[in-house]
Formats: structure tokens, C-alpha cells, sequence
């Protein structure tokens, strides 16, 4: 062991539009929300991850809360750095040190980023301590994730649902053969959501409750199984002012979501269409494994499994699926190094 292993903790990061997430010694040690809050005039940090989350929609003039990813890369240099470096001192083992430890990262990035924008991950992370930075595509680590073995000569689809892209991709002998990065996911769904109540029922509401409201009572299809309650959801009256009550069921909130959803499909269509046909008879035998939060709007895969003919599989805890696979990918950097940018 050579003195730069002595002092280096390993980490793989999954930073995300919507969540951050962080696995040390092979256990998820961060799980939080990628958002800051800063107070306007002297530009310190108030809050980061939950606490800044809770603060959303609900600031005076001299707070505001960013969040620092948009579209799965990041927006906001400066918020971003300052919220991994307080996600990194809260992990158990690096906190209270007395020397602040080097860190070795395996960090995922999404299929379509340019290398200008990789370069800029890189620097980010060596502003935070790290001496090493290795990046993985997102749908690799997915696939990782869900436990499809990667290297084999097979082909095997991912979908994964984030907040700010929708990755899909076809991977097999340890890359991708053909992908599609659709900027629709969870955050669209969201402000679809909040544009509806706002259009059908004036309804003003926040993004906090829109995005309650699709976790609560979203849907992809008009007809489900397994239907939730009807949901009471409190706003502004966008005509009286006046703080309002409506209840909505998740018909509506399916047709809310019509369009982007069909946006999702088109892409992987697409993807499917330019799959070669080796890969697409794996394909056709092993069906398509989906991943990330969005992934987990009700009736979302059988919606897709109606579109494409095909058996459609969400993972095990489809929010954790990425981190899941960067982690294995970080403990076998030796056998994955073909995969690292
Ligand atoms: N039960 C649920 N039903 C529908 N959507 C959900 C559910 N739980 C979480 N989400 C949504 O999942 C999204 C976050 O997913 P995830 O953490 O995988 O994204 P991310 O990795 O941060 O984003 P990206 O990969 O685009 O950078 C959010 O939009 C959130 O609202």
C-alpha cells in the first residue's frame, strides 16, 4: 500500500439533478436533495440537501435556494462545489479528521455531456479534495446497478427516469452501442403537473406540492390496477387570491402527463430503432430494465411495455440503482478501468 492509498478514502457519487447520493465503504452515506439555499446579499450558504429543500418555495428577498444541476450536468459551479464538500464532511470516517483525506471519486455523468462539460466535473471534483476523478456514463452504472453483467456479448436496454434527463440506452461487451439523453423526466413531470391545475382548476401551486401530488397520485396510464386515493391539494385561488382546496385523482394527473410521457416513448423507439439486430434479438428475449425515480410514476412500465412489445422490469429501488452500480464499479476499478472517461 503505497502512502497516497494510507491517506485516500474512496467514494462513489451519483450527483444528480434532483437527489445526490454518496457511497463510502460500500454503504450509501449521503441520500440527499442536490439543493442549496444562500442568503442574497452575502452569498453564504444557509442550508444544503434537506434542510435546504425544506426552505424551497417558502424564502423571503434575502434567501434563495438553487439548485445546482440542470439536466443532469452541472449549472451553478460554485453552489454545487459548496454542497458536495458539505455532503463529503458529513460522511463518517472523513468528517472530524484531522487532516482532511485525499479522495479517490468514481462520479457519473450522463451519456450526452460534452468534454468540455466533463472537463468541468474534473476540475469541480479536484476544487473538493479529490486526487483521482474517474467518470462513468450513467447508463453504464444503471445497468451496473440493476445487476445486468455488462461485459458479456448480450444486448441489454436501460431506461433511466432521472429529474432532469431521461438516459436510454442500449449497452453490451461493456459499452454503448446506441443511446438518447430525452430532456424529460421527473422535474417535467412535475411543472406539467402544476401547469395543469393551473390551466383546469386555477390553482396556483408550488413545486413542493406539485411534485407531492405526483408522487402521491401520478400516474402514466387512465387505468391502473392498483389505484391510489384521490388526493386534497391546497393552492392559491388563481382568480379570487384566495387560498383554495380541490381534489384531484390520478385520471387527471395521467392526462396531465400525456404528452411528456409520449416524448419518453418516442426516444425509446428511436433508440430501439437503430439498435443492431443481433442486440435487438437479445433484446426481444431479455426486455427492457428501467431505473431512476421517474421510473417509478405508477403504470410507467406498462405503458412502455405496451408501446415496445416488450417485458419491461423496474429495479430494486430504482432511486439508488446509479449509486448502486458507480459503488461496484469504484470497488472493481481495476476490472472496470475500460469503463472510466
Ligand atoms: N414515487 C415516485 N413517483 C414518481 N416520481 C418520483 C417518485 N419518487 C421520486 N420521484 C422523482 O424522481 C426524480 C428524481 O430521480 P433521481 O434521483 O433518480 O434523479 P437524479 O439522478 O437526481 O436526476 P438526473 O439523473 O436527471 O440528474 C424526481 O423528479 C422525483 O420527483
Amino acid at each position: 500500500m503505497g502512502l497516497f492509498d494510507f491517506f485516500t478514502q474512496e467514494i462513489a457519487i451519483d450527483l444528480g439533478t434532483a437527489n445526490t447520493l454518496i457511497i463510502h465503504n460500500n454503504k450509501v452515506v449521503v441520500d440527499s436533495p442536490s439543493i442549496v439555499a444562500i442568503h442574497r446579499r452575502t452569498n453564504k450558504v444557509i442550508a444544503v440537501g434537506e434542510q435546504a429543500k425544506h426552505m424551497q418555495g417558502k424564502t423571503h428577498d434575502d434567501i434563495k435556494t438553487i439548485r445546482p444541476l440542470k439536466d443532469g450536468v452541472i449549472a451553478d459551479f460554485e453552489a454545487s462545489e459548496f454542497m458536495l464538500t458539505e455532503f463529503i464532511k458529513k460522511i463518517p470516517g472523513i468528517q472530524g479528521k484531522l487532516f482532511s483525506p485525499s479522495l479517490r471519486m468514481v462520479i457519473c455523468i450522463p451519456s450526452g455531456i460534452t468534454e468540455v462539460e466533463k472537463r468541468a466535473v474534473k476540475d469541480s471534483c479536484a476544487r473538493v479534495n479529490a486526487k483521482d476523478v474517474r467518470l462513468i456514463y450513467e447508463p453504464m452504472a444503471a445497468a451496473i446497478g440493476v445487476g445486468i453483467d455488462i461485459t458479456q456479448p448480450k444486448g441489454n436496454m436501460i431506461i433511466d427516469i432521472g429529474g432532469g434527463t431521461t438516459e436510454i440506452a442500449v449497452v453490451a461487451l461493456g459499452g454503448i452501442v446506441c443511446d438518447k439523453s430525452v430532456k424529460i423526466a421527473g422535474d417535467v413531470f412535475t411543472n406539467d403537473i402544476a401547469y395543469y391545475l393551473r390551466t383546469h382548476h386555477n390553482l396556483y401551486i408550488g413545486e413542493r406540492t406539485a411534485e407531492r401530488v405526483k408522487i402521491e397520485v401520478g400516474a402514466a396510464v387512465e387505468e391502473l390496477e392498483h389505484a391510489p386515493d384521490d388526493m386534497p391539494v391546497q393552492g392559491r385561488d388563481l382568480i379570487t387570491g384566495k387560498p383554495k382546496e380541490i381534489t384531484v385523482n390520478y385520471r387527471e394527473i395521467a392526462r396531465a402527463l400525456d404528452k411528456s410521457i409520449l416524448r419518453i416513448e418516442d426516444g425509446v423507439m428511436e433508440t430501439l430503432s437503430q439498435t443492431p439486430p443481433e442486440l435487438a434479438a437479445d433484446i426481444y428475449n431479455t426486455g427492457i430494465y428501467m431505473a431512476g425515480g421517474g421510473a417509478m410514476l405508477r403504470g410507467l412500465d406498462q405503458r412502455i411495455s405496451k408501446k415496445t412489445g416488450l417485458p419491461v422490469f423496474l429495479a430494486d429501488d430504482p432511486l439508488r440503482a446509479v449509486v448502486r452500480g458507480t459503488g461496484i464499479a469504484l470497488k472493481n476499478i481495476d476490472k472496470f478501468t475500460f469503463l472510466m472517461k
